[in-house]
Formats: structure tokens, C-alpha cells, sequence
């Protein structure tokens, strides 16, 4: 049997409706085929061909990104694409571009942070690509800590303009995606000061190239900030530097939704509230969510089409080797992450109606849930990417010696996601940010009922003192004992910290000391969400043959797998006896046996194009070895069977006269 027959067996093992699962997967049939229709358009269409990339150069590189964009555009214009479908046009090029940054940070920002005056102006020319913008935050001497930014916008009252001005080297705007060579205008973020006075940081919209021929205007010295991790990823992509001298702009490009500067030089916090800004960051921390979930489904895609191909060992009297996916080993590494997927693609969906409820209580003034709201999405953030960076990294080992090869796909998909732990929001100060939300809330108990996700810590004084009630194996298929075991370790590690903090001097000393077991806390917090999200979602209605009983086995993977990985948080905080984590990590076991029969069928519900996919191990046919030899062989190292440099460097070597007390 080859690999081809091996997939088409597998795929007739399937214990569940696949069409059916592609829907569940996509959040609705009107997902599905808006996502169905933009990826086989991007994959049947030449120009977006990705298998040349390997041996391009940077500049090649950064040309073809061009290239692929402007046709990009071409087809959005043709075919009078909608948002959501030009958004899914881009996903699946899969290229990072600076219209990842025009359509994900500059539009947004305009529409969040402008007048109605400025959105007027700026959002069409934005929208029509008749100006190109970047998000310009970071500098090269602070990212994380935005109050610690350098540049200056001084307002001078005689011209009604501001100088826009880097003080220091370290005040250099160094990172923002299409700065180098493309963006005409971008946001950048600097201290507001007038008349001496220092007001805050304010984004300020400033034009960095002349619309006539791109060259940079005066006093901006604009250029690329150098090659990044992996190869054909995001060195597609001109991350840039910028300086500005005294550069002038019109007090009319402040941002000023929040707070304005009169013509006086007054400065005016306007009544619309500062939270307003809460809607877009749920948006995009949704979007961070969703990400993570296709990055995750892709990898995961590959490693388990592969090792249901892969055979080593296990031979009797002759017959075929058994397959890597058999081995227990190898189910307990990939089929988590399986499951991961699937736990993160739910969390994105209920992040989209979080998005729809903190809309409608921003409109009726309503920001209590905002406290609660920031501290989840945050650690959304920090958990999916990190579990999805980490994972696609275990997928690329658990194929082996071939996984290290580019045209497995999965070194590039790894050097184009990580960086997703950094940007938004580095993963760790966003842990930071929730624990301060947990210190707060927990501290709070006796005055305040916590709410939404924070909830179950309004029962904090019992779940420190209920222990777990499982008996048997099968107990742990319970979602009820599984949240309460989530719950009740999470409490108690906020709780726990809290009751040390109350030791120390001050909270700030004792924020900082313990920030290490803090952050804990906080992804013990996330876990509860995860897990319960997925959890209510099985709740509803989910149509199919066999669907919904799959994807149950998937939650309690998902859950299970995370208790046996933190049992030690599990023991320590004296929730769970050993017995019981080992009566989880039986049923585990078992899971992953349900697990297998669908594994490919599951990895098939994620609907991927192997154009998307770029990926020779994660072929959907299966026919991996001929096509890894051909991919092999199209290196440009095998155009001659003598390569360039042989005769000038090797065969001297080979050929050098060497005296006989030498040998
Ligand atoms: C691919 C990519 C694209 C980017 N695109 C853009 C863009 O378009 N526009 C833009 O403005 N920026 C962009 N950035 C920059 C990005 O937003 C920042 O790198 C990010 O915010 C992290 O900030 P930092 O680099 O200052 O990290 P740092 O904050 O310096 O992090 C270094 C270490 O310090 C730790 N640390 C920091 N503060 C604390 C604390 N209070 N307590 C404990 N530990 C702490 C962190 O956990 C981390 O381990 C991009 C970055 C990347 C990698």
C-alpha cells in the first residue's frame, strides 16, 4: 500500500459526518463558504503559488509580496468583494503584507480613535488604498511599557501644527510592518506636550512619503530594521525604522476622539468615554484567537496526515510496519493539540458575541464588565498563541527527521506564527495584566460578586475547601467534575497569592516577587475559560452524524490533557489526591484510542487547501514520498551534478600533494 491508499482507508474509518464537521468548524454554513470559495480562488490562481519561495532572495522576496498584494487588490476590486471575503482572500495567500497592517491596525485605529471629521476624511482614502498606513508604536528602546515611549509632538500654538520629533536613538519607531519601503502615511504614537506640560501618549496621523513619487518627506529618514526568524515568513515584509526631525503636521491629525487640543493649545478630555477603545481590542484579540486556531489546525493537519503515512517498526512475519500514529507515544503529543484546535476555534467564536455584548453596554454607558472583559481577552491572548507557537513546533518534530525539511511546511508556519507570542501585547506582562485583575477581585470578594468569566471566584471560599469526588476512571468524563477541578485549582492559586502578597511591605514589592507565581495563576484562570468555553458550547444544538460525540471525546482530551500537564498544580494546592490525577491520565488514555479511529477525518474537517496547507508531508492525497523527491530535486543545488565552487574549493583539496611523513 502507499501513502494515498493509506489516507483513503483511514478516511473510511471516519466515525463521524466530515461535511458536517467542516461547518461546525467554520462557525456557520455562510462561514464555511465564504471561507471554502476565497481559499480554492487563492489557490487555483498562479500568481499566489508559495512553493518558489524557499529559494528567493529578500529582495525577491519583498517584490513578489508586492506582486501577490496589487493582484490581491486586482481581485477584490473585480469581483467586488466584501470585507469579510477580502479579509479570507488575504488569510489564505498567506504572506505577510502591509495590508495586514493597513486593514488590521490603521483602519481600525482611525475608526476607533478619530472624530467623526477625521474618520470622514481619512477612512475612505484608507479603504480606497489611496493613502497606505502602518501602526507605529514601538520604538527600538520600549515595546511593552507604551508610557515609556520617546518621541515628541510638541504643539506650537503660532502655526497650529505639531512637530512630530525623535529626541534619541532608542526613540527611533523601529517594527512597524510595510515602514521601510511602502506605507505613505502611518499612526505614530508620541508624548503629547505643550507649553512644557507632558499630557499622555497620542496617536497622530502623519504622511511619511510623497503620494507623487514615494520618496520619504523631508526630515524622515525611513529603512528596514534587517532580516527576521525564518526565511520566505516575514521577511517578506518591510518591518521599518523611522526618525523624524521636527517634522510638522496639522493639529487636525491628532487622533482625537478621547481627548483634543484647541487651536489655544487646551487640552480637552472630550465626553466620549476612554473605554470606548475596549470594543476594537475584544475585535482584534478575536481575531488573535481565531489565528492561533487555524495556525494550530494547520499544523496539527500535517503531523497527522504524516503519521498515518509514516511507518517504523512492529513488522510481523512480513507485513507492513506499524503506523508512528499507533503509538501511544505519538497520539499523547499530537491528538492535545488536535483537540487544542478545536478548544481555541470555540473560544474565538464566543469572543465574537463577548464582542457583540461589550458593543451594546458601550452604548448605554454600561463599563462594568470592561475590568473582567480586558482580563480575558488578555490571557486569551497569552494562552492560544503560546500553546499554538509550542505546538506547531511539537508538530514539526513529531514528523521527524522530515519535519526539518522547508517543504514540510511547518519550520515556516512556526517562524511566521511565533512572533504572535510578542506582538499585541508580549505574552507574559499580558498574564501579568489578568493576575492584577485576579489580586483585585479576589481582594474585593467580600464587597463585590465577580462576574462573567471571573464568576466562579465568587465561590472561592468553597472551592478551597471541597476537595475532588472522583472515584473511577470514568468519573473524569464528567464536565461538571472537570470545571470544578479547573475552578476550584485556580482559586486557590489566586487565593494562595493573595494571602502572600498581604506579607509583604507593599503591593507593588510583593507584585514583583511574586510575579513568576502570579502569572501561574493567571493561565490557571485562562484554563477555566478554555475549558468551560468549550464545554457550554457542547451544550447547544451541534447537527451531523456523529459529530457533537466527537467533539465531546475532543473537550475531554482537551481538559484532561491539561490537568495531567499541571498536575502538580493540581496536588500542590491539594485539590486532587495522586490517585485521582492518575485515574485522569487512565481516562486520557482511553480518549486517545476514541481519538484515532477519526484522526485524519478530524484534521479533513478543517477544510484546508494544500495550496494553504504548503506542506509536502501534509499532501490531502497522501502521496508523500514521490512528491518529496520531486520537491527534492527541484533544489536549485541539483541543476548540475557539479556544483558551483567544486573545482575552485574542493578539488584542490582532493588533488593537494601531501608529503609521505604527513599521511
Ligand atoms: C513580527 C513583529 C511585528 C511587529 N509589528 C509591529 C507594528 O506593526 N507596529 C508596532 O508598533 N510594533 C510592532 N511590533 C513590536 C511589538 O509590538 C513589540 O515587540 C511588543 O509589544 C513587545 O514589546 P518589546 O519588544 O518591548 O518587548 P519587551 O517588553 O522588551 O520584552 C522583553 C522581555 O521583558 C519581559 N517584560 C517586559 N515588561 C515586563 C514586566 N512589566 N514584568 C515582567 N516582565 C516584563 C517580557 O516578558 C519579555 O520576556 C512587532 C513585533 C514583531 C515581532
Amino acid at each position: 500500500m502507499e501513502g494515498v491508499d493509506y489516507l483513503r482507508d483511514e478516511r473510511s474509518k471516519a466515525q463521524f459526518d466530515v461535511e458536517t464537521m467542516k461547518v461546525a468548524w467554520a462557525g456557520s454554513p455562510e462561514a464555511f463558504l465564504v471561507c471554502d470559495r476565497m481559499a480554492k480562488l487563492v489557490a487555483n490562481d498562479p500568481v499566489f503559488e508559495k512553493f518558489s519561495k524557499p529559494m528567493l532572495g529578500r529582495k525577491e522576496l519583498f517584490k513578489n509580496t508586492l506582486r501577490k498584494t496589487a493582484h490581491a487588490w486586482k481581485l477584490v476590486n473585480d469581483l467586488h468583494l466584501t470585507e469579510e471575503e477580502a479579509k479570507w482572500l488575504r488569510h489564505y495567500i498567506d504572506e505577510p503584507s502591509y495590508t495586514d497592517l493597513q486593514w488590521e491596525m490603521f483602519v481600525p485605529a482611525l475608526e476607533g480613535q478619530g472624530t467623526e471629521e477625521q474618520k470622514k476624511k481619512w477612512v475612505p482614502l484608507a479603504k480606497t488604498m489611496q493613502i497606505i498606513g502602518t501602526y507605529a508604536q514601538t520604538e527600538l528602546g520600549h515595546g511593552s511599557n507604551v508610557q515609556g515611549l520617546e518621541t515628541t509632538a510638541t504643539f506650537d500654538r503660532q502655526s497650529d501644527e505639531f512637530v512630530i520629533h525623535s529626541p534619541t536613538l532608542t526613540s527611533s519607531k523601529w517594527w512597524p510592518g510595510g515602514l521601510a519601503k511602502v506605507t505613505t502615511h502611518a499612526i505614530v504614537y508620541a508624548r503629547l506636550i505643550i507649553d512644557g506640560h507632558f499630557y499622555g501618549v497620542h496617536g497622530f496621523i502623519v504622511q511619511l512619503r510623497s503620494l507623487e513619487d514615494h520618496s520619504p518627506l523631508p526630515g524622515i529618514t525611513l529603512g528596514d530594521i534587517g532580516m527576521k526568524f525564518g526565511h520566505g515568513t516575514y521577511n517578506t515584509m518591510d518591518n521599518g525604522v523611522a526618525r523624524f526631525d521636527r517634522v510638522r503636521i496639522p493639529r487636525d491629525q491628532m487622533l482625537m476622539r478621547v481627548s483634543q487640543v484647541t487651536k489655544e493649545g487646551k487640552y480637552m478630555k472630550s465626553n466620549v468615554p476612554r473605554q470606548l477603545g475596549y470594543a476594537t481590542m475584544v475585535s482584534v484579540r478575536q481575531t488573535i484567537v481565531s489565528d492561533a486556531s487555524k495556525a494550530l489546525s494547520r499544523a496539527v493537519c500535517i503531523a497527522t496526515r504524516y503519521s498515518a503515512i509514516r511507518r517504523q517498526f512492529g513488522s510481523r512475519d512480513g507485513g507492513p510496519e506499524t503506523q508512528v500514529l499507533d503509538y501511544k507515544t505519538q497520539q499523547s503529543r499530537l491528538f492535545p493539540l488536535v483537540a487544542s484546535a478545536f478548544a481555541f476555534r470555540f473560544a474565538s467564536d464566543w469572543l465574537k458575541l463577548l464582542y457583540t455584548d461589550v458593543k451594546q453596554r458601550l452604548e448605554v454607558n454600561d463599563f462594568s464588565t470592561l475590568p473582567e472583559v480586558h482580563a480575558c481577552t488578555a490571557g486569551f491572548k497569552s494562552l492560544t498563541t503560546a500553546a499554538t507557537a509550542e505546538g506547531i513546533e511539537e508538530c514539526r518534530k513529531l514528523c521527524g527527521g522530515h519535519g526539518y525539511l522547508i517543504s514540510s511546511g511547518l519550520p515556516e508556519l512556526f517562524a511566521f506564527y511565533v512572533p504572535a507570542c510578542t506582538y499585541e501585547g508580549e505574552n507574559v506582562v499580558m498574564l501579568l495584566q489578568v493576575a492584577r485583575f485576579l489580586v483585585k477581585t479576589v481582594s474585593d470578594l467580600g464587597n463585590k460578586q465577580p462576574v462573567g468569566t471571573a464568576a466562579y471566584l465568587g465561590r472561592a471560599s468553597l472551592l478551597v475547601q471541597k476537595n475532588c469526588v472522583v472515584q473511577t476512571a470514568e468519573d473524569w468524563l464528567n464536565p461538571i467534575a472537570i470545571l470544578e477541578a479547573f475552578e476550584a485549582r485556580a482559586a486557590r492559586m489566586a487565593v494562595g497569592c493573595c494571602q502572600r502578597l498581604a506579607e509583604f511591605k507593599s503591593p507593588e514589592e510583593g507584585f514583583a516577587e511574586l510575579s513568576s507565581d502570579l502569572a501561574e495563576a493567571s493561565l490557571a484562570h485562562c484554563q477555566v475559560i478554555v475549558v468551560s468555553t468549550f464545554i457550554r458550547r457542547l451544550q447547544q444544538d451541534i447537527p451531523g452524524r456523529g459529530v457533537k460525540q466527537a467533539l465531546e471525546v475532543l473537550c475531554n482530551v482537551y481538559a484532561l490533557f491539561l490537568l495531567h500537564k499541571h498536575q502538580g498544580d493540581f496536588l500542590a494546592t491539594g485539590y486532587l489526591t495522586p490517585k485521582q490525577a492518575s485515574l485522569a491520565n487512565d481516562q486520557l488514555r482511553t480518549l486517545y484510542s476514541k481519538v484515532r479511529p477519526n484522526a485524519i477525518a478530524l484534521v479533513d474537517s478543517f477544510n484546508h487547501t494544500d495550496h494553504y496547507l504548503s506542506s509536502v508531508l501534509g499532501r490531502y492525497d497522501g502521496n508523500v514520498y514521490p512528491k518529496l523527491y520531486e520537491a527534492a530535486l527541484k533544489d536549485p543545488l541539483n541543476d548540475s551534478d557539479i556544483a558551483d565552487g567544486i573545482h575552485q574549493y574542493v578539488q584542490p583539496i582532493l588533488k593537494q600533494k601531501l608529503h609521505s611523513s604527513k599521511l
